[in-house]
């Protein structure tokens, strides 16, 4: 039987280290890192993340705005937005909660957010800074990964990672991240043969949004299992890309949904706006 990664466990570990070097900060300082979260129309998951993200925030002891606008306002209104909070002092941190409505240009936005301030690290700036293995900020839910494989004892290097889903804010990043740890990393998608492909990893990290596409017995013995995956099913419980069951049974280590990498992405992304209050990347 697997060892459960405790995603909410370590995350809290690391707020709480956020909030040591924030106490630090203002002391030695008087430096308070503030963080705006911009979040546009009625999404309700989008409401609880940024509920989330700003609670967490107090917690850390930043300063925290949510900027809502209603679903119409226009790309230009909210471009006008982003850029009065560029240009805030005390705004050290800017993220744009996704999903934006259908009429605005999301990849627009996110690349108007100046890259210093690009908290989420989804700006093109932050994005050829990781593919460069340049320092920079990173994407929070992939870099919550890497600390949870930190913290369960597994170096990447040398091992075959498998990481599938190729989206930009998770599978390419995280990825990249892998990569630059010395691990071997195949990127799999819709064409790919995922049962042939997933028996080779070591290291497993599945972020389609496909409910437990990921049979339990594809899973090579003893692998790694990071689950990204959170689908809602009609009962209203929460799985995730992987079948948790029968893979507990192979992984060596595997991580819940709920309560794995998700707690993790609000986590880093209270470590990258000290990062970016500090320009300590
Ligand atoms: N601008 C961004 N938008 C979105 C991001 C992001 O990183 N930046 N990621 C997701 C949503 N997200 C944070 O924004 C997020 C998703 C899930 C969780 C989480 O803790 N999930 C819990 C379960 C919650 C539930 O019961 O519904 C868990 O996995 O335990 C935190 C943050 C898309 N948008």
């Amino acid at each position: 039987m697997a060892q459960l990664i405790d995603g909410k466990a370590i995350a809290a570990r690391v707020r709480a280290e956020v909030q040591v070097e924030v106490a630090r900060l203002k002391a030695d300082r008087g430096l308070i890192p503030g963080l705006a979260v911009v979040r546009v129309g009625e999404d309700p998951a989008s409401k609880i993340y940024v509920t989330g993200k700003k609670k967490a925030a107090e917690e850390v002891g930043f300063r925290s705005w949510e900027h809502h606008f209603d679903a119409s306002i226009s790309q230009d209104e909210l471009l006008a937005q982003v850029r009065r909070l560029n240009d805030a002092s005390a705004v050290h941190g800017i993220l744009v909660q996704l999903p934006l409505p259908k009429h605005i240009d999301a990849e627009l936005i996110i690349s108007t957010v100046k890259p210093e301030k690009d908290v989420d690290g989804f700006h093109p700036i932050s994005a050829g800074n990781l593919s460069l293995g340049r320092p920079g900020l990173r994407p929070c839910t992939p870099a919550g990964v890497m600390r949870l494989l930190e913290e369960v004892g597994c170096n990447p290097s040398g091992k075959r990672a498998v990481v599938v889903g190729r989206s930009n804010i998770v599978g390419k990043p995280m990825a990249l991240m892998l990569l630059q740890k010395d691990a071997t990393v195949t990127i799999c998608h819709r064409k790919s043969d995922l049962p042939r492909e997933v028996a080779q990893a070591d290291i497993l990290v599945v972020a389609v949004g496909v409910p437990e596409l990921i049979q339990g017995d594809w899973i090579k013995p003893g692998a790694v299992v990071i689950d990204v995956g959170m689908n809602r099913k009609a009962d209203g419980k929460l799985v995730g890309d992987v079948a948790f069951q029968a893979a507990s049974q192979r992984a060596s280590a595997i991580t819940p949904v709920p309560g794995g990498v998700g707690p993790m992405t609000i986590a880093m992304l209270m470590r990258n706006t000290l990062l970016a209050a500090t320009g300590g990347v």
